[in-house]
């Protein structure tokens, strides 16, 4: 058995995290009192963290999005996001993260006035002094909200800072009603400038969302994508069958960002043992875990991991598998995510195994 001790150490990586899903409880609080937000339940920090998480545990995605209008509240100035992302970082460094990409909405931060290469630049340099000096490599993503319709604009402002701490563009909010290729213009606009995209797909909607995801808009990776349980059939022995879809996916190594706590939270799962994480890994998709929104899910990376372990016996190996995993699919350019993997991840799990093994 390993132990959460053991994992906390052990080096991550994560793809998929929100930075207004991500906040301290504390911090929601003083940011409210400063900037005279009044809209909160509650100005009791315990209180406040276990009405974020009760809020997320209502079985459905568009119920677990709406009390992200109240740290969206406290983060529209300059100053309040910057420590937002400083701390982030912080948090991330803390619980053994070695490589990040955070993702926000930057049209959802423009309501005191901030222009929205402004708060592109305020969370990135929030991200660069909250890693300083850490072993954290964090960047960001750029979410467009999928109900909006500005997805063409944040997709170009994505592409207007790459190489300046923005690796990607993506889609978020509700998935039914609202398909990826109502988007098409922003990630063709993506593919053509030779940049990046993930798409949140298969979480709330199922296999259709999917498909277009990786067939129309050309998603390089998949925001959940649990839903490709629906493409696999397993009989009474275990034996998997595999449709189109997941055939295609498993076979293109198109990376999954999984999140197994907030699809429990959002009804895609009754618990962490019946996820589809189980399978997806035993079947060999190319699985990264993630944590989505930590406040919200009240979760970690060391958490995700533990709950992981617990209900599906995995280990050190499962850990690096999903750790280099993600460090390989990274958006970060090729060069440095060797130098992670080969610097930093294969050897602390090298320690960490043979401290186990030692039983030290
Ligand atoms: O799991 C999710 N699925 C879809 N949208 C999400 C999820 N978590 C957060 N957001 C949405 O993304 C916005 C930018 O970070 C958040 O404000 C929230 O509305
Ligand atoms: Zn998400």
């Amino acid at each position: 058995m390993t132990s959460a001790e053991l994992i906390k150490r052990a080096p991550k990586a994560l793809l998929h995290d929100h930075l207004d899903g991500g906040l301290r409880p504390e911090t929601v609080v003083e940011l409210a009192a400063e900037y005279g937000y009044d809209g909160l339940p509650t100005t009791d920090v315990t209180e406040l963290g276990q009405w974020f998480n009760k809020g997320a545990k209502r079985n459905d995605l568009v119920l677990y999005l709406e009390t992200f209008a109240h740290t969206g509240a406290v983060m529209q100035h300059r100053d309040a996001i910057e420590r937002v992302a400083y701390e982030c970082a912080q948090d991330l460094a803390a619980d053994g993260v070695v490589y990040a990409e955070i993702r926000f909405a930057p049209e959802l931060h423009l309501e005191a006035g901030l222009t929205l290469d402004e708060v592109v630049e305020t969370v990135t340099a929030g991200f660069r002094r909250g890693s300083e000096g850490t072993d954290l490599t964090i960047y960001g993503i750029l979410s467009a909200m999928r109900q909006a319709a500005r997805s063409f604009e944040i997709a170009e402002l994505a592409i207007r800072h790459r190489d300046k701490g923005v690796v990607g563009f993506d889609i978020a909010g509700p998935e039914a009603g609202f398909p990826p290729t109502r988007h098409l213009d922003a990630f063709q606009l993506v593919n053509r400038e030779n940049f990046h995209a993930t798409i949140h797909a298969g979480e709330a909607f199922g296999l259709p969302s999917i498909w277009e995801a990786v067939q129309f808009c050309g998603a390089e990776r998949l925001g959940h994508g649990v839903r490709l349980i629906d493409d696999i059939t397993v009989d009474d022995d275990g034996e998997a069958t595999l449709g189109q879809l997941a055939t295609y996916i498993r076979d293109r190594r198109i990376p999954l960002e999984v999140c197994p706590t907030s699809n429990v939270n959002t009804g895609v799962a009754p618990t962490i043992a019946e996820h589809p994480i189980g399978l997806l890994r035993r079947l060999r998709f190319r699985v990264t875990l993630n944590t989505d929104n930590r406040l919200m899910s009240d979760t970690s990376m060391t958490n995700e991991m533990v709950e992981c372990c617990e209900a599906f016996g995995w280990g050190l190996d499962d850990l690096q598998w999903l750790t280099v995993n993600a460090v390989k699919s990274a958006f970060a350019p090729f060069p440095e995510r060797i130098k992670i993997i080969d610097g930093i991840v294969k050897p602390r799990y090298a320690m960490l195994k043979a401290e186990q093994q030692l039983g030290v």
